[in-house]
């Protein structure tokens, strides 16, 4: 799918507007990459997911996250980004592998029954 280029506002100097786009390619293409960065967690998750159900693991292991809490706030702090956006993020990542994990381990209860 190729982006349709944003209308240039008129009167924008051309230097500006080239720019702008230079940054916005930069943008999209760290897009791109945090997608897949997201999609190969999701599969690694989906392995655990399934792991913890037929063992009759717990979804959630709140001793692990806060020690990936921890660790990404670090990262965060030397990588110059904010460590409360991090966790933030980490969060909602977590919340939604937990939802996975309990849907899938809800399926598997149900193929027993
Ligand atoms: O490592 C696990 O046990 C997972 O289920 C993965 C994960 C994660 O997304 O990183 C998700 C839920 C747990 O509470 C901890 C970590």
């Amino acid at each position: 799918m190729t982006d349709q280029p944003t209308p240039a506002p008129a009167g924008i100097d051309h230097a500006v507007l080239a720019e702008l786009t230079r940054l916005r390619e930069s943008i999209d293409n760290i897009d791109a990459a945090v997608v897949h960065m997201l999609a190969e967690r999701f599969k690694a998750t989906q392995q655990v997911g399934r792991l913890k159900a037929e063992h009759r693991l717990p979804p959630a292991d709140p001793e692990r996250e806060r020690r990936q809490i921890a660790r990404l706030r670090e990262l965060a702090v030397s990588a110059n980004l904010d460590p409360v956006f991090a966790e933030k993020f980490l969060n909602f990542i977590i919340a939604e592998v937990i939802r996975h994990h309990e849907a899938i381990a809800g399926d598997s209860g149900r193929a027993e029954a």
